[in-house]
């Protein structure tokens, strides 16, 4: 069935499910579009702040709907109150919020943030996470870049993931890593429509509606920048810190110092600082130039009193690599380049005991 009929589809199965005072879910106003990709199904019904838990049976309701009406597909259905969401976003200091629970099957949880997009964010969590499972640690990649997901094109993945007859999802398996991207679940172009609540509520999902099968690390490659996203699952899920990864530009400092100031205030321990495209190495000679004034972040991290994790060069081997499917932590563990993410995976497991111990 064609995505723009079986969202309809879905639409007039809605008219089944009762809301609070009897009317239903079809003709709710707080009932968003629906989306329909060729593996996910999507909405969010938005309601009145302390409404959540009288709506929660229609919740349940729609998405065995939707469940039925495109079966194979994940249902992937949100319920929020928006002002509740606007306000943690732009507060001070965001409430604690719902419990910060683990993820079942997995032992730590790392994520790697930055405070703007194109600084190799995903570059560094993918040969983190590999560097990780080196080290003969059981370790997943979760790509929660909703805007630009990545890890597909890194680890060479391709379609969707398998899911169990109950709605879990069995996450691909690359280079010794389970990972699940939620670009499989996104058509083309398709970011741009999942609101703020959709993609909390997509990334909450993917997070524990997969079936990780007990991994000692699952390292989250988040979106950049700082969101309502990153507070919904700092607030929500039970992580042992962050890794923010900048340049050395000025410009790009500023906005991981944003990043690094919104995880202090949502509470999440700052694992420490990676400086990417740290300098750039001349592929003919070898020769190393500084040309982007490299060393900013390091001063900058010492400056916040937070660990500085190491720096990576610029190289064309690790985009040549990264775009060919295989990164350098998979292909050449060895080289200088697998040596500087190895190093820094050690350095991130040292902070992480130190933040256990405080
Ligand atoms: N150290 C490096 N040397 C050479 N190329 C790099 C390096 N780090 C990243 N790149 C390249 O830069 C581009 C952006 O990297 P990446 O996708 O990891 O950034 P990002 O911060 O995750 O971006 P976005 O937020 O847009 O997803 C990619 O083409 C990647 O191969």
């Amino acid at each position: 069935m064609a995505n723009e009929t079986l969202a309809k589809t879905i639409k007039d199965a809605l008219s089944t499910v009762e809301i609070p005072g009897g009317d239903s879910l079809a003709g709710y106003g707080g009932l968003s579009d629906i989306i329909v990709t060729e593996s996910a199904v999507a909405f969010a019904i938005s309601v009145a702040p302390g409404m959540e838990a009288a709506f929660g049976p229609a919740r349940d309701g729609a998405r065995a709907v939707a469940e039925k009406a495109a079966p194979g597909r994940k249902v992937l259905v949100s319920l929020t109150s928006d002002r509740q969401q606007a306000a943690h976003a732009h507060a001070q200091k965001p409430a604690a919020g719902p419990r910060r629970e683990p993820v079942e099957g997995v032992k730590h949880i790392v994520a790697v943030g930055s405070g703007k997009g194109g600084v190799g964010k995903s570059t560094v969590a993918v040969n983190l996470a590999l560097a990780f499972a080196a080290r003969g640690l059981r370790t997943g990649l979760l790509d929660a870049d909703l805007y630009g997901p990545s890890v597909p094109r890194l680890l060479g993945i391709e379609g969707k993931p398998a899911m169990r007859s109950d709605g879990i999802f069995t996450p691909h398996e690359a280079h010794g890593l389970k990972a699940m991207s939620i670009g499989s679940m996104l058509g083309p172009d398709q970011a741009v429509v999942w609101r703020g609540p959709m993609a909390t509520s997509a990334l909450r999902q993917l997070l524990r509606e997969t079936h990780w099968g007990g991994l000692d690390m699952l390292v989250i490659d988040l979106p950049p920048g700082t969101g309502d996203i990153h507070i919904s699952l700092f607030q929500q899920v039970a992580l042992d810190g962050a890794v923010i990864v900048s340049t050395p530009q000025d410009l790009a400092l500023i906005d991981a110092k944003k990043a690094i100031d919104m995880l202090r205030r949502v509470d999440v321990p700052i694992l420490g600082v990676v400086e990417n495209m740290s300098y750039f190495v001349a592929p003919d000679t070898g020769t190393r130039y500084d040309i982007f004034g490299h060393g900013g972040a390091k001063t900058a991290a010492m400056r916040l009193g937070l660990p500085f994790l190491g720096e990576i060069p610029l190289v064309m081997t690790i985009r040549e690599t990264s775009d060919a499917g295989t990164p350098v932590m998979a292909g050449n563990p060895d080289g200088p380049e697998g040596e500087a993410f190895a190093a820094i995976a050690g350095r991130v497991l040292t902070s992480m005991a130190d933040v256990a111990r405080t």
